[in-house]
């Protein structure tokens, strides 16, 4: 097992140990930094059956990534080597063992959708206790608000709940909104299917402290029937390009979908020929990232501003920030980590994967009058969660904003058009033999790979493709963009077969039948 894209993740019976050992290594994490560590137990947009655990560092970050292996190795050993490892992680970092420790922890319980929850979140609380560790357990909450409470409590509020969070980002989406058209399109109502998680109950809360005249949500697939990320929820939506099952769409509607621990947004709605239009992170970026630069212009503020992608982003919407609105892009391998890292070289980074996982940062060391001069900037970054992708912070940004600029969706989806595109998934026997560079835009080995790709984007207008081992499943994904849609499902195809044949595949070869995408 090893600490992936996000955490450790995968089936959920026989990982207690994992928990308990992330339970020793939090507490040990929590001693070095002499400040609380927080521990999330979730598989995020996984199937119910899985599970997952990932820590949190103190200003509610991702885990410094010198650690992540650390907790690799930690989590390999057999339990003859267990206590030989700690000796060598405390020796090697150095860690004051007689330093108290304490954590915050969530434990997923989602009543009955997350059963094994409970038992590993024990696990974890075992695991931190072995060293003394006090716990804070602060039940079931999403994972975003798990970061902005520790990022609270670290910052001297050791008060800080659940209740602070709706609180703050009620009052900051309020202060937001354009009160000259407080009953324009913000008020219609927005549909959001919350993938029968945690973030149904959560987003309830938040919308009773905005107030119902203020905001119009609808929450769609709240856990009473549907099954976690069952035909729903953010990944279902993006991948399949569809809406979840059962949802009835008007056109011009706006829906939205969270995954299963809240941390990822994407939107979505009907054209006037009832095609479904996707808004995913892409878009969400581009929203937030003019919406700041125009702010900055208003009030001729010279920041530097960046727009962080990964591989994953459509081609025409990085066409569109650098083309048509001059504005700064980088790129970065999949994962919140190295986005967010890439974010705080900016003055201003917004960053987002395609999917919907996403923020914005603002560098604390800028002055405060670089900071506030601009009086709507600051309104709005007070909507966003910096720790961390916040789906319901986001979607209180994406809503104030359309409603500053009196747009309704159709003015949002049209900034630019999408290149048709497809996701796909090899199985191989052993997917760490594929190794990419150039933030996993190339395949470096095996060496036969990357050529066999180029000749197959060349034959597609407007071809691009890529290919990387997943960090949270046993799988090789395929990503593919062309001019139309049927050539990117041929070029997915294609790309697929020759992962297939070159990297070691297992199983039925991948095939499509007619635009449907077998390997999903
Ligand atoms: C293509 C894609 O969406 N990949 C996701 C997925 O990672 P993989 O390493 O691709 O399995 O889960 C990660 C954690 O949620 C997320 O950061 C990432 O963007
Ligand atoms: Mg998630």
């Amino acid at each position: 097992v090893s600490y992936g894209t996000a955490g450790f993740r995968g089936n959920a019976s026989g990982m207690e140990y994992v928990f308990f050992r992330m339970g020793m290594l939090a507490a040990l994490r929590s001693k070095l930094k002499e400040a609380a560590i927080g521990v999330m137990v979730t598989a995020s947009h996984n199937p119910e059956h899985d599970n997952g655990v990932k820590l949190i560092d103190p200003q509610g970050e991702m885990l410094a990534q010198s650690w992540e292996s650390l907790a690799t190795a930690l989590a390999n050993v057999t339990n003859d080597q267990l206590i030989e490892q700690l000796k060598q992680i405390i020796d090697s970092q150095k860690i004051p063992l007689s330093n108290t420790s304490f954590m915050l922890i969530h434990v997923y319980i989602n009543n009955s959708y997350k059963p094994s929850s409970l038992s590993l979140s024990r696990a974890v609380l075992d695991g931190a206790s072995a060293f003394g560790a006090t716990c804070h357990d602060h039940g079931l909450l999403t994972t975003p608000q798990l970061h902005y409470i520790l990022a609270c409590y670290n910052g001297g509020d050791i008060k800080v709940d659940e209740e602070h969070y709706y609180q703050n980002y009620a009052s900051a989406f309020k202060a937001l909104l354009n009160k000259k058209l407080m009953n324009q399109p913000v008020t219609s109502p927005v549909t959001v299917d919350c993938a029968n998680g945690v973030g149904a109950a959560k987003l309830t809360k938040l919308a009773e402290r905005i107030g119902a005249n203020i905001i119009d949500i609808v929450v769609y697939n709240d856990g009473q029937s549907g099954k976690l990320n069952e035909n729903c929820g953010a990944d279902y939506v993006k991948v399949q390009q569809r809406a979840p099952a059962g949802l009835n769409m008007e056109p011009f509607h706006r829906y939205a979908s969270f995954d299963g621990d809240a941390d990822r947004l994407i939107y979505y709605t009907l054209d006037s020929d009832c095609n479904f239009i996707l808004l995913d992170g892409d878009k969400i970026a581009a929203l937030f990232a003019t919406y700041i630069r125009d702010n900055l212009k208003k009030a001729s503020i010279n920041l530097r501003l960046g727009i962080i992608q990964t591989a994953y982003a459509n081609g025409n919407s990085t066409n569109f920030l650098i083309n048509q609105q001059n504005i700064e892009i980088a790129c970065t391998p999949t994962g919140v980590k190295y986005l967010h890292e890439k974010a705080l070289t900016f003055d201003i980074g917004v960053y987002f994967e395609a999917n919907g996982h996403g923020t914005v940062t603002f560098d604390p060391n800028k002055s405060a009058e670089e900071r506030f001069a601009a009086k709507k900037l600051k309104l709005f970054l007070d909507i966003i969660n910096q720790t961390v992708g916040d789906a319901m912070c986001d979607l209180l940004a994406v809503e104030a904003i359309l409603q500053d600029k009196n747009w309704s969706v159709k003015e949002w989806y049209r900034i630019y058009t999408e290149l048709p595109n497809r996701q796909a998934k090899v199985q191989v026997a052993d997917r760490r033999i594929i190794e990419t560079g150039d933030a996993e835009r190339k395949v470096i080995l095996p060496s036969m790979l990357q050529p066999a790709i180029d000749e197959l984007v060349r034959k597609y207008p407007s071809g691009r493709s890529f290919v990387r081992p997943s960090g949270t499943e046993d799988v090789v994904r395929v990503y593919a963009e062309a001019n139309t849609q049927e050539n990117a499902d041929d070029l997915a195809q294609q790309v697929s077969l020759a992962v297939y044949n070159i990297g070691g595949g297992v199983g039925k070869k991948p095939l499509f039948k007619g635009n449907k995408c077998l390997v999903n």
